[in-house]
């Protein structure tokens, strides 16, 4: 079943985890060489094993399946259609308003406190594409980027290698957090309060990095044969996409990532658009990462800054709702339907991030 046309909201789903087979299965043994029936208890436990393989199977894919519903949603407007045209989103717009027409209401607590600005990368700052090697920055965004950082902290969350995400956006006067916020660096020196401090480098996975390399080239190897699969090594987690895989395939491609991820008991996989991403059991994610940034610039003052974080995917939610939690700042989803989201406000496309972070600047540069 195509989750995306089940319900107007969008749920996304929770990460998967096939270690869980490992234990699921040594619990389950003795009941099925008890449970009789079968000549071969042996049997009855590769039977019971298969079953969960199963299950786990399916769940990875009805992930998969739900994870990007925005190209249908596209194409049920039509060509040159908008969202505006779907009840659900403009229902859904109610609860998550737009950031541009909310501007003066965003800004009106910000008088006399310090704003300070995350953005994702992919589905944020650049439009998604085909090739994630080819997923490039205009040069009106790293212009609009460049500005901001210019007048508030500002720091890179990204699913990326914190190396690749660089290459990308090319700006020296920003923080990178790269691997869902596993590799940061602290280096906008202007930015960083806590004057003297040297630029610092956080890797709080760095024991995981031998295990990607291999779950890297096993994922590689195992999914050769599947056309248009392509993996990723994101340093300290791993992206295996499915965009360019026929949907005939994509059972096959969750069983085989099931089937690599037994042997590593330490990781697990989550889903983001079109793709999965194995990383490492250890509790941080995009939010972690942002709590990490605001205290290590010295900006962990939640009565006098104000965190905007904009994002697109299920990874971002995790930094959305530290925000919600601390009741300080703005979670901002880029969506173009109905989401179940942490986020206070939305924003279509990377065209309307590029617009909302020029008023921040237009904003900034009259307040002073
Ligand atoms: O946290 P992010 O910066 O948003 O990174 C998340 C993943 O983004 C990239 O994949 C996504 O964008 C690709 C290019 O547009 C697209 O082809 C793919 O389907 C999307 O999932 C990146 O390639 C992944 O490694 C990141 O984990």
């Amino acid at each position: 079943m195509d989750m995306s046309t089940s319900s107007p909201v969008i749920t996304d789903p929770v990460s998967i985890s096939p270690p869980l087979l490992g234990s699921l299965t040594s619990n389950m043994m003795p009941f099925s060489v008890m449970s009789g029936g079968c000549s071969s208890p042996g049997m009855n436990v590769s039977a019971s094993r298969r079953k969960i393989e199963e299950v786990l199977v399916n769940g990875l894919l009805d992930a998969m399946k739900s994870s990007s519903p925005r190209k249908k949603h596209n194409l049920a407007f039509g060509p040159g259609g908008s969202p505006d045209e779907d009840p659900a989103y403009t229902a859904w717009m109610s609860k998550c308003p737009s950031a541009l027409t909310s501007f003066k209401q965003i800004v009106a607590n910000a008088h006399g406190r310090k704003i300070a600005v995350f953005l994702d990368y992919d589905g944020t700052l650049s439009p998604i594409v085909d090739d994630p090697d080819k997923a490039f920055m205009s040069p009106a965004m790293r212009a609009a980027v460049r500005n901001v950082a210019k007048y508030f902290p500002t720091a890179i969350v990204s699913g990326r290698s914190r190396k690749k995400v660089c290459e990308f956006v090319k700006l020296k006067e920003l923080c990178y957090a790269g691997s869902h916020g596993m590799d940061i660096v602290t280096s906008a020196p202007e930015h960083n309060t806590e004057k003297g401090k040297e630029a610092n480098l956080f890797q709080p996975a760095l024991e995981f990095l031998p295990m990607i390399d291999e779950v890297s080239k096993s994922l590689l190897e195992a999914t050769s044969g599947i056309k248009g699969a392509n993996v990723e090594n994101n340093k300290f987690c791993v992206s295996v996409h499915y965009r360019n895989v026929a949907e005939k395939d994509w059972k096959v491609v969750a069983r085989l990532v099931n089937e690599v991820l037994e042997a590593f008991p330490r990781l697990k996989v989550t889903n983001g658009r079109m793709v999965l991403e194995v990383r490492p059991v250890i509790d941080w994610d995009k939010g972690k990462a942002v709590e990490f940034l605001l205290q290590s610039l010295g900006l962990n003052d939640s009565e006098n800054v104000i965190p905007i974080y904009i994002g697109d995917d299920r990874t971002d939610e995790d930094a959305f709702k530290v925000l919600r939690e601390r009741n300080c700042g703005y979670g901002i989803l880029v969506s173009q339907v109905p989401k179940d989201t942490e986020a206070f406000y939305s924003l279509r496309d990377p065209s309307e991030v590029m617009a909302f972070l020029n008023s921040l600047v237009r904003w900034k540069k009259h307040s002073l």
